[in-house]
């Protein structure tokens, strides 16, 4: 049986494991490839870990606005419905290979909703 997610070392591991696959993936590689730089991957999964952390376990370490990034990296690469589907199930999947319990459970379903914000977020700057 698999345990859930209890600290910034799980946390830490399934970043980690999901940057592997968007990483290794032809459909979003595009949008990370600053991250095939070792140091760049390393402080960027570090801020992914204050993020969920926060999320999380209410750690209060993520201060900043997380959208404000796609918002304008969207202008550059734009951010379509196959890119949420892939993110999101990749996502899942790495939860789910690595953890199980109510915190892997919450990890998902806030993915979905700040996922389903984004989206519409993108679609209001798309029809301005
Ligand atoms: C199609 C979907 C997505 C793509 C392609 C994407 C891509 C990226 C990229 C390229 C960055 C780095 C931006 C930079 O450093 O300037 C980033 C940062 C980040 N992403 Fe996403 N993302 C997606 C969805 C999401 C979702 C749904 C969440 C939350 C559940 C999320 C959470 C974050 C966070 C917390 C950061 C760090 C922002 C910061 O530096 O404070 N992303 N994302």
């Amino acid at each position: 049986m698999k345990n859930d997610i209890e600290n910034r070392e799980d946390i830490y591991l399934l970043v980690k494991t999901f940057y592997v696959k968007l990483l290794n993936d032809d459909l979003m590689r595009h949008f990370f490839i600053d991250f095939t730089n070792p140091e760049h991957l390393e402080i960027h999964l570090q801020t992914l870990v204050d993020f969920w952390d926060n999320i999380l376990f209410y750690s209060g370490g993520y201060r900043k606005n997380a959208m404000a990034p796609h918002l304008k990296l969207h202008q550059e690469k734009p951010f379509k419905k196959e890119h949420f589907k892939s993110w999101l199930s990749m996502f899942s999947e790495s939860v789910d290979e690595l953890f199980q319990g109510e915190n892997a459970h919450a990890a998902k379903s806030r993915a979905q909703s700040i996922a389903t914000v984004m989206e519409i977020k993108i679609s209001e700057l798309n029809n301005e």
